[in-house]
């Protein structure tokens, strides 16, 4: 279980994490989404105890990482599949962390095994691995003390299509026998092939949580007009719900019915008017952050 309470960063007068709270769940893949720079890495960081928050607070197993006994037995962690000394064998790397975790070594063999790393590969330097190659080391690593969370950034990074498979296979089967898992990652089709539920920032801030299903079934109404404008004071009129996309369109939180009456009733004409779902994870995704950055524009 992850609990994730108000938590914030800020970098001087930069907010980069902004009153972030979420729970995870034991049974359950989450899916950490958002464009480049929103504060998934400072998120997964602060929640690993690697960077203090300036406020709030992040639990793992009911306690912050740092006042965990021995927490690679809690919690996995994969931040960065290259941060591993490029001068040891893959083999060695895990055997020196299992010493650390007191993790019997015949467990390194179990998830040598389990990432898919043969005996030739374990032999080798890590300083000679593919990222692929030290994306499953990492994952070894983060699996090597049995842990009942993982915690993964962008773990699909270098990994081919069958890698990539693998890796779902592996985390559904995690979280299907009581693990939770929280793992950001750019590749929204995997997440949307493998994750149970969604957590998107912007800019800091949550633009949307909540179940898979749930999130891409009550996108909303995707609706625009020749005159931006007009549109926008007529859902403002109509107290209606809305966030601005990149195209001068509106995503509204009301079924394609209202928003066309309201439209209809101020003499706005629409040139588009559709559910928002249409277009899967991706296009949910572009509208959140898109509006995240834009929706003020529409208060
Ligand atoms: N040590 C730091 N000092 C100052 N600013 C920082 C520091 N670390 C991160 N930031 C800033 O915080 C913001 C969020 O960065 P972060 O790496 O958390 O985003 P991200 O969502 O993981 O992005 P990406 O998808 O590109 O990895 C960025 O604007 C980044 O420049």
């Amino acid at each position: 279980m992850i609990m994730v309470e108000h938590l914030t960063k800020r970098y001087g007068p930069h907010t980069v994490v902004d009153n972030i709270s979420f729970h995870c769940e034991p049974g359950t893949v989450t899916g950490f989404l958002g464009p480049n720079g929103a504060g998934k890495s400072t998120t997964m960081r602060m929640i690993c105890g690697l960077t203090p928050p300036t406020d709030g607070s992040a639990t793992v197993a009911g306690r912050p990482y740092r006042q965990l006994p021995n927490p690679g037995r809690e919690i996995g962690v994969l931040l960065d599949a290259s941060a591993q000394h490029s001068g040891r064998t893959g083999r060695e790397t895990l055997t020196l962390a299992a010493t650390t975790m007191g993790v019997d070594r015949s467990r390194v063999a179990e998830v040598l095994d389990l990432v898919g790393l043969n005996a030739v590969a374990a032999r080798r330097r890590v300083g000679a691995y593919s990222l692929g190659m030290r994306q499953r080391l990492g994952l070894a690593l983060a699996l090597l003390g049995d842990p009942r969370v993982l915690i993964l950034d962008e773990p699909a990074n270098g990994l081919d299509p069958e890698g990539i498979y693998w890796m779902r296979g592996l985390l559904r089967d995690f979280a299907d026998r009581g693990g939770t898992v929280l793992l950001s990652s750019h590749l929204l089709r995997e997440v949307e092939a493998v994750a149970d539920r969604l957590l998107v920032v912007g800019g800091g801030r949550i633009v949307a949580q909540g179940g898979r299903d749930e999130l891409l079934a009550d996108t909303g109404t995707l609706v625009r007009a020749r005159d931006s404008l007009a549109l926008r004071l007529t859902l403002q009129r109509a107290a209606l719900d809305a966030t601005a996309d990149t195209n001068g369109g509106f995503v509204v939180h009301a079924d394609p019915g209202v928003v066309g009456q309201a439209a209809a009733d101020a003499g706005v004409v629409l040139t588009e008017l559709r559910p928002a779902a249409g277009g899967g994870l991706e296009q949910l995704f572009l509208t959140l952050t898109a509006g995240a950055t834009t929706k003020e524009a529409v208060k």
